[in-house]
């Protein structure tokens, strides 16, 4: 991980109506290192990492990604800036007409140059990478489990070679199993392909096995960041709740017994 911020919120405002969801939110995310970021349901973790991939507009305050503020530009400026990161959303998003590696293709549409049989090694290469089998690629979003249709999602996030990756709860639905891999599949990419990682979660395990560091949305702010051993001494009620309820000392001594799945999700 370098020193280097590859996302930089600062003073973000965030409102629907007389709604106030963000208010003064600052966060900054290291290149190279995997967020995690958590809060209350409704604390607007998904809204921010919509707002930051440019889905929705914030009232006010800055996101600079890359160095550039994203806010501002419109355009092939824009473009050139949207393929160099991949966002998971949470269902996956796949389109249910097109089979997996057609989804995969999707965005290396938008790439000039590349041949049929070239984009289409390119998105097998993906599926692989995501850890589905050769035969998913043919397969359609219907005849795939949740834990694959999330790889699938994983995949098509990946196309373009980006060096940032949004996954909005990618354990959320899974067995315990399948979660784990999971985890351990987001470690593996951002450790071989020098990813950054915002990771939108509410699963304790999947803080424990692959953050470096956690950011902790309360009172419509990051309230505080750092590693699980500094969350673990934060005095406030929910983050010290949160981090020290059942559900975490489940966490806890599962990865204290090796990151085996036994107690994941127990509590
Ligand atoms: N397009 C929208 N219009 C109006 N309100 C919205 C919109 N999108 C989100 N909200 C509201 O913003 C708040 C934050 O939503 P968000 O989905 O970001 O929460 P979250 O922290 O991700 O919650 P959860 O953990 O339950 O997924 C919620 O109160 C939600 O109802």
């Amino acid at each position: 991980m370098s020193g280097e911020n590859i996302i930089e919120v600062r003073g973000l405002r965030t409102q629907f109506g007389d709604h106030v969801v963000h208010d003064g939110l600052d966060l900054d995310v290291k290149r190279g290192e995997i967020l995690g970021v958590v809060g209350g349901s409704g604390t607007g973790k998904s809204v921010l990492l919509r707002e930051i991939v440019g889905l929705l507009r914030p009232a006010a305050g800055t996101i600079r990604v890359f160095g550039q503020d994203v806010g501002a530009l419109s355009g092939a400026a824009r473009e050139a800036v949207e393929r160099r990161w991949g966002v998971m959303f949470q269902d996956g998003a796949l389109f249910s007409s097109l089979t997996v590696r057609e989804n995969v293709e999707v965005p290396l549409r938008a790439v000039p140059g590349l041949t049929d049989s070239q984009r289409q090694g390119l998105a097998e290469l993906k599926v692989a990478m995501a850890g589905l089998p050769w035969n998913a690629n043919a397969k359609f979003p219907s005849d795939l489990s949740g834990g694959m249709r999330k790889r699938a999602g994983l995949a098509r996030a990946l196309a373009l070679d980006p060096e940032i990756v949004f996954l909005d709860e990618p354990t959320a639905g899974l067995d315990p199993i399948g979660a784990d891999a999971f985890d351990r599949l987001i470690v593996a990419l951002r450790d071989a392909l020098n990813l950054s990682v915002f990771l939108v979660t509410h699963d304790l395990d999947t803080l424990h096995a692959c953050c470096d560091r956690i950011a902790v949305l309360a009172e419509k702010k990051v309230l505080v960041t750092g590693t699980m051993a500094e969350m673990l001494k934060v005095d406030h009620p929910w983050v010290h709740e949160y981090f020290h309820g059942p559900r975490a000392r489940a966490a806890q001594t599962t990865e204290e017994a090796g990151g085996q799945t036994a107690d994941r999700g127990k509590g």
